[in-house]
């Protein structure tokens, strides 16, 4: 099976790069004659980095540009961090595979290695996602919380400048940049529920592309696919998008599959949880189980609130 060389696109941040390199290999390794290679898109978000991104309410903002190059046809796949991606594909355009899902947690950066309870008035912990504001609110009301912006490196770097003394990130964009050493501590998920889809990797294809398809297949988990169906079916029945603080991490044993969501008001005052569970097959169906679930506990009225800010 050769064809043309087959055009990976990637936005060009080292993290970027980095997965779309990593689906690379994985092709390669599994068609050792076929020649592939990486493309860089810049997108919109890549290019705004003085505002912070709740603020953007973008929700394409890091891959509608790799979208436009998928449909002009200078790239075959788009590959992306799904917690980037809408829940909702645009017309002509498909999830073609998932990889397995890596680390999935937040993970605490801590500059002197102090936990997030044991900080005071004194401490900043910088984020700019409202779904972490608020959790770290709950946990520790007493902290300040301060906007970051910028790619790993250089919020690692503006930490050690003084600009906080602790963050929350993905622990799969610390770990895939060789930054384990950096975390203090990982959160477990019931205790800071992660973003919808965090620690996975997506494939976007053209929808009919049989050639793609065929190739990108090997690449796919289903177990992966199964989890982050039933997370964003539930942040899609709250039309949550990155600006508001919506969260849920699903888990597998057997073939039971298991959904954990909030939703929280960005100052820690309110928080609302929910679980709902059946089999790994019906993920939609779960998502939206526990969607409908968690406006009847009263979810609309927080999202309003939200959006009124
Ligand atoms: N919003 C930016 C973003 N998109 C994906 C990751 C990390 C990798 C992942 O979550 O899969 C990050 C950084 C972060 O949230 O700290």
């Amino acid at each position: 099976m050769t064809t043309a060389t087959i055009r990976i696109g990637t936005r060009g941040s080292k993290l970027a790069l980095y997965q779309a390199n990593l689906v690379k290999s994985k092709l390669e390794e599994a068609y050792p004659e076929q020649s592939f290679e990486i493309v860089i898109i810049s997108t919109k978000g890549d290019k705004i980095l003085d505002v912070a991104l709740s603020k953007i309410g973008d929700k394409g903002l890091f891959t509608k540009e790799l979208e436009h190059a998928l449909f002009g046809n200078e790239v075959d796949m788009c590959v992306h961090s799904l917690k980037d991606l809408p829940t909702v594909f645009p017309e002509g355009a498909q999830l073609g595979a998932i990889l397995e899902r890596a680390e999935f947690k937040d993970a605490w950066v801590s500059k002197d290695g102090l936990s997030l309870e044991e900080m005071n008035e004194t401490h900043k912990v910088a984020t700019s996602s409202l779904r972490r504001i608020a959790q770290v609110k709950r946990i520790n009301p007493k902290v300040e919380v301060v906007d970051i912006r910028g790619n790993v490196d250089t919020r690692l770097r503006k930490m050690r400048d003084g600009h906080c003394d602790a963050m929350v990130m993905a622990g799969a964009g610390l770990i895939r940049l060789g930054y384990n050493s950096e975390i203090t501590q990982l959160f477990e998920p019931e205790y800071l529920i992660p973003a919808c889809g965090q620690g996975a990797i997506a494939i976007e294809t053209r929808e009919n592309d049989n050639r793609i398809q065929q190739f990108i297949n090997v690449l796919h988990c289903n177990q992966t696919y199964h989890k982050i169906t039933a997370e964003r079916s539930f942040l899609n029945e709250l039309e949550g998008g990155c600006q508001i603080p919506i969260g849920a991490y699903a888990t597998i044993e057997g073939d039971e599959l298991t959904l954990t969501g909030l939703v929280a008001l960005p100052d820690g005052t309110k928080e609302l949880r929910a679980t709902e569970s059946g089999k790994s097959v019906d993920a939609e169906k779960i998502g939206r189980k526990l969607g409908q679930k968690i406006i009847t506990l009263g979810a609309h009225d927080i999202l309003t609130q939200v959006r009124n800010i």
